[in-house]
C-alpha cells in the first residue's frame, strides 16, 4: 500500500512510519512540524510540510500522492495545556481533522485510521475499560478527540468512509534501536519527564496528587510501548485495506495499570539512583484510573504486545534519552 501519514514526524507517527516500511508499505508524511521532527523520519520518506488548517494544501497532497489509506496522528496532545488554551485545541484538533475528512471525501474516499485516546472515557467505574464504556471526557483535549471520532463516524454514515479509531492509553518507550524516541517540545509525559530528571535537566519529579482512591493514592495508567502501538496501526490499516473491521473502534493498551509511584520506582531501578520526588496538587483533567480492556483488538486484529514488563519499557525510553539528552537537537 501507499500510505499518507499525517502527523508522521511526531513521536508515535515516526515509529509507525518505520513499522509500515518494515511491513513493505510506501509512506508519504504530511506534518506542519509544530511538534514533529524531520530528523525522526528515514531519509527517503517524502515529507510534505503543510498544516491541516490549510485545506487546499491537504487536498493537493491527497491528489498528488493518491494514497491507498490515510493514518491521522496530527494533534495537540497535552491534557493540562488544553485546559488553559481550549481554542487552540478545538481549532487544531477538530477543525484540522474536519479539513482532512473533507479533503479525503472530495478526492479518493480512502480508509482512515485515527489516533484517539483513553481520555475520551474520563472517570469511569469500569476497570478495565471496554470500548462500550460511557464517553465523558474531563479535559478539552479528550473532548476534541471525541468530537473527531464522531465526525469520522458521520462521514462514514454519509459518505461510506471506512475507518478504524484506535484509542491509545499511555504511550511510552522508544524504538529498541534507541535512535528515535519521545521529544515533545513542552514535555509533560511522566516517563519522559522522569528521564529528563535523571539526566539532571530537572531538579525533581512532582507527583500530581497522592489522595486519589487508588492503592498508593497516585493515578493509575495503562502504559503501552510505542513500538507495539505502531504494530497496531499496521494491523489496522491492513485490515481496512482488506475490507475488514470497517467502522471499528479499538482500545490499545496492555490491560493492566501502574501507578505514578510504581512508574517512578521503575525509573529509579533502571537509572540506578532514586530521583527526588515531591507531592504536588492534583493536575486538572486527570482521571484517577485508566486501564484498557484490550480484548477486542486482540481478537479482531491479532494485536500481540511484545513489551509487557514496566522496567523493560522504561529501559527503552532511558536508552533514547541518555543517547539524545536534547532530543533531535544537535
Ligand atoms: N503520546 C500519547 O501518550 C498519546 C496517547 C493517546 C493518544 N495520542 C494521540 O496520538 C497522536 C500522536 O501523538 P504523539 O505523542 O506522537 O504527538 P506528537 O506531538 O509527537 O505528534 C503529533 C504530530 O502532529 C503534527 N501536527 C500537529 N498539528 C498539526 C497540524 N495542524 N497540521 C499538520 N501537522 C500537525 C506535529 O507536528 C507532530 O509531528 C495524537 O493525535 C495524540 O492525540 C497520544
Ligand atoms: O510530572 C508529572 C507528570 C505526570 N504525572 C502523572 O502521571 C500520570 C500520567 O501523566 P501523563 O502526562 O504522562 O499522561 P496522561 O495520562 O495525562 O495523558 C496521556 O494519556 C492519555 C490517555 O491515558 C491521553 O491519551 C494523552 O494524550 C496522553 O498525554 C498522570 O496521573 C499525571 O498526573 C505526574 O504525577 N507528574
Amino acid at each position: 500500500m501507499k500510505l499518507l501519514v499525517v502527523g508522521g514526524a511526531g513521536y508515535i507517527g515516526s515509529h509507525t512510519v518505520r513499522q509500515l516500511r518494515a511491513a513493505g508499505h510506501r509512506v508519504v508524511v504530511l506534518d506542519n512540524l509544530s511538534s514533529g521532527h524531520a530528523e525522526a523520519l528515514p531519509d527517503d520518506v517524502e515529507l510534505i510540510k503543510a498544516d491541516l488548517l490549510d485545506f487546499p494544501s491537504v487536498k493537493a497532497a491527497l491528489e498528488a500522492h493518491q494514497p491507498d489509506a490515510v493514518i491521522h496522528f496530527a494533534a495537540l496532545i497535552e491534557v493540562g495545556e488544553s485546559m488553559r488554551a481550549p481554542a487552540r485545541y478545538y481549532r487544531n484538533n477538530v477543525v484540522g481533522s474536519l479539513n482532512l475528512l473533507q479533503a479525503i471525501v472530495e478526492t479518493r474516499k480512502v480508509p482512515l485510521v485515527f489516533s484517539s485516546t483513553a481520555a475520551v472515557y474520563g472517570t469511569t467505574d469500569a476497570v478495565p475499560i471496554p470500548e462500550t464504556a460511557a464517553l465523558q471526557p474531563e479535559s478539552v483535549y479528550g473532548e476534541t478527540k471525541l468530537m473527531t471520532e464522531r465526525m469520522i463516524h458521520a462521514f462514514h454514515t454519509a459518505h461510506g468512509l471506512p475507518y478504524t479509531v484506535l484509542r491509545y492509553f499511555n504511550v511510552c518507550g522508544a524504538a529498541a534501536a534507541g535512535d528515535i524516541g519521545e521529544a515533545h517540545p513542552s514535555q509533560s509525559h511522566l516517563i519522559e519527564l522522569a528521564c529528563m530528571t535523571a539526566l539532571g535537566q530537572r531538579e525533581k519529579m512532582l507527583i500530581f496528587g497522592e489522595d486519589y482512591d487508588t492503592p498508593d493514592g497516585t493515578c493509575i495508567r495503562d502504559y503501552v510501548h510505542v513500538q507495539d502501538l505502531a504494530d497496531a496501526h499496521v494491523l489496522a490499516v491492513e485490515a481496512l485495506h482488506a475490507g475488514q473491521a470497517d467502522a471499528a473502534t479499538y482500545n490499545v493498551g496492555l490491560g493492566h495499570g501502574f501507578s505514578v509511584k510504581q512508574v517512578l520506582d521503575a525509573v529509579d531501578a533502571v537509572v540506578g539512583t532514586p530521583l527526588e520526588r515531591e507531592i504536588a496538587p492534583r493536575r486538572a483533567g486527570d482521571p484517577p484510573r485508566l486501564v484498557a480492556d484490550a480484548t477486542k483488538i486482540v481478537q479482531d486484529l491479532g494485536f500481540s504486545p511484545q513489551f509487557t514488563d514496566l522496567q523493560e519499557i522504561v529501559q527503552t525510553a532511558w536508552n533514547w534519552h541518555k543517547g539524545h539528552p536534547h532530543g533531535f537537537e544537535k
